[in-house]
């Protein structure tokens, strides 16, 4: 067994451990690619693919049903459940087949298939016994489905995102654990698919949302679809085929209960004491934001692992800073990073982008109940919050749940980016009947309250809906 040596070592071949690689290569190191499965990434294999397939699934279902809505008539939509699973399989096979192309095109003796852990700061062991010495390390080890103890004895009864979308069928009786974005967007896109679904939060608020309005309307549409239990806190027992939930006020049974209570990062077990790294309280080797730099120590960590943006353009952000940076310490440069944001893909979805300003928050309101392209197409419902900050009503925040709402997100993030103002913004084009438009409301109500008039040569008025 020969011992191995690189400059940089990267734990973890997801989207952020992939891109450190590709960025410590660039950057002229020898690399060693270290992961137990070299599986496919998160995003591919159990994440974001093979979650938008289900939920396009439940949204081609719900077309059916909204048809009549049009004078199309249609019968209620007949749903093979495992013609709907099996093209979620077939076709997130696909997006994890040219994954791992992406391993195979890496230099040969890149990748070393094991689990990796410190020894002493710059020296790792491997599972075989073999060690490995790197100038620096980065962390990129992703993050993992926490199944809380009751529910732990429950066989296959209980699912997470790693095998839901294993499932040959659909069940017919679906407890979601977790309105984060996991649950929100499979407990959707399951009752769409015609599962009786019941989703459990321990916390009173859906998806992290604070403003009231944007949050009422997202209840209101999901309140439609499924039943919903807020500040509640689920109690399992074993049922035989089925698992009982019971909480205070009721209780009932279920064929399986999906648990989407949140992924903490895999950090644990890597001997992260002996690389002398100060650990926070959750056991995150604390950070720095613009460097990935954990400490003063030649180890960086990106993605998930760190637990600060675990959405996967951040992941494939990050892990190409730290790459960059392992290479480049102790001359690390620091990175300007990304406006945050986030989009669960429920309909209409829900996004959050940029934060409150410090200080004095101006504040704008659109209300997509009555916006006109929305209203054309049966989709007339939700709300959006536009944050600014005084004096000249600058662009800060934005919270979303409306029709368009991640094109909507997507316009917002880059004006936040760019510093635009609400005036700014205003004298853009707006082209008609469009979900854009509707922004203009909450623009407008901004403009007002700063020293800054409305555009003097744009007309104030609205076209027909908008
Ligand atoms: C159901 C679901 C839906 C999602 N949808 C979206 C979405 O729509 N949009 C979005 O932006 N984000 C979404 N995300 C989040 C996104 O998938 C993650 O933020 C992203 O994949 C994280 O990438 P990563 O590289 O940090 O982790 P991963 O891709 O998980 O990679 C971590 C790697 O580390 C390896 N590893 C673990 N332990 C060790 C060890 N000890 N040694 C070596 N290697 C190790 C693992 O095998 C794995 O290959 C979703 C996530 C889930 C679960
Ligand atoms: N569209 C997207 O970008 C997307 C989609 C899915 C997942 N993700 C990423 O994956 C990560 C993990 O998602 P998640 O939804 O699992 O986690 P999360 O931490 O965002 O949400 C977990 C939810 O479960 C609740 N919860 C925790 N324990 C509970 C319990 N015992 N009983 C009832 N409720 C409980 C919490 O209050 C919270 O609302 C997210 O941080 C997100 O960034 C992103």
């Amino acid at each position: 067994m020969t011992d191995l040596s690189c400059d940089v070592a990267i734990l973890g071949a997801g989207t952020a451990g992939l891109a450190a690689e590709r960025s410590a290569r660039k950057a002229g190191a020898r690399t060693l690619l270290i992961d137990p499965y070299f599986a496919g990434t998160v995003c591919a294999t159990v994440g974001c693919m093979p979650s938008k397939l289900l939920i396009a699934a439940g949204n081609a279902a719900h077309g059916v049903r909204l048809a009549p809505e049009f004078g199309v008539m249609t019968q209620p939509p007949l749903i093979d459940g495992a013609a709907v699973m099996a093209r979620v399989r077939a076709l997130r096979d696909d997006f994890v087949a040219s994954t791992k192309e992406g391993f195979e095109s890496l230099p040969e003796g890149t990748c070393v298939q094991s689990r990796a852990r410190f020894t002493a700061p710059g020296e790792l062991v491997l599972e075989d016994g073999r060690r490995v010495t790197a100038r620096a390390v980065v962390l990129a080890t992703g993050s993992a489905p926490v199944v809380p103890g009751p529910f732990k004895d429950l066989g296959d009864r209980v699912l997470t995102n790693q095998t839901v979308f294993d499932l040959p069928d659909l069940p017919k009786r679906l407890a979601v654990i977790g309105a984060g974005p996991i649950g929100l967007e499979l407990a959707q896109a399951m009752a769409r698919l015609g599962v009786e679904v019941t989703l459990f939060d321990h916390a009173d608020r859906l998806g992290g949302l604070a403003d009231d309005a944007v949050h009422e309307a997202l209840l209101t549409t999901l309140r439609r679809e499924m039943v919903l239990h807020l500040g509640t806190k689920a109690t399992p027992e074993d049922a035989g085929e089925a698992v009982r939930l019971s909480w205070e006020g009721g209780s009932a049974e279920f064929d399986r209960v999906l648990l989407a209570a949140g992924r903490p990062p895999n950090v644990r077990d890597l001997g992260l004491e002996a690389a002398g790294l100060t650990l926070d309280d959750h056991g995150v080797p604390v950070f720095d934001r613009e460097t990935l730099q954990c400490g003063e120590a030649p180890v960086f960590i990106a993605g998930d692992a760190n637990a600060d943006r675990p959405v996967l353009h951040e992941a494939s952000a990050e892990g190409a800073i730290a790459g960059r940076n392992a290479v480049a310490w102790p001359a690390v440069v620091r990175s300007a990073r990304m406006v945050p944001s986030s989009m669960i893909f429920t309909d209409p979805p829900v996004v959050q982008v940029g934060r409150a300003p410090q200080g004095e928050a101006l504040t704008g309101r659109s209300d997509y109940g009555d916006q006109g392209r929305a209203r054309v197409e049966a989709r007339g419902h939700g709300q959006v919050l536009l944050q600014a900050a005084a004096p000249d009503g600058r662009l800060t925040g934005a919270e979303i749940c409306a029709p368009g709402g991640e094109h909507l997100g997507h316009l917002l993030a880059w004006a936040i980016t760019e510093g635009h103002t609400a005036s700014d913004l205003l004298s853009r084009p707006f082209y008609h009947p469009t979900l854009e438009e509707g922004l203009r409301n909450a623009l407008r109500d901004i403009c007002r309250a700063t020293s800054r008039p409305l555009p003097g040569d744009q007309d104030e008025g609205a076209p027909p809906g908008g």
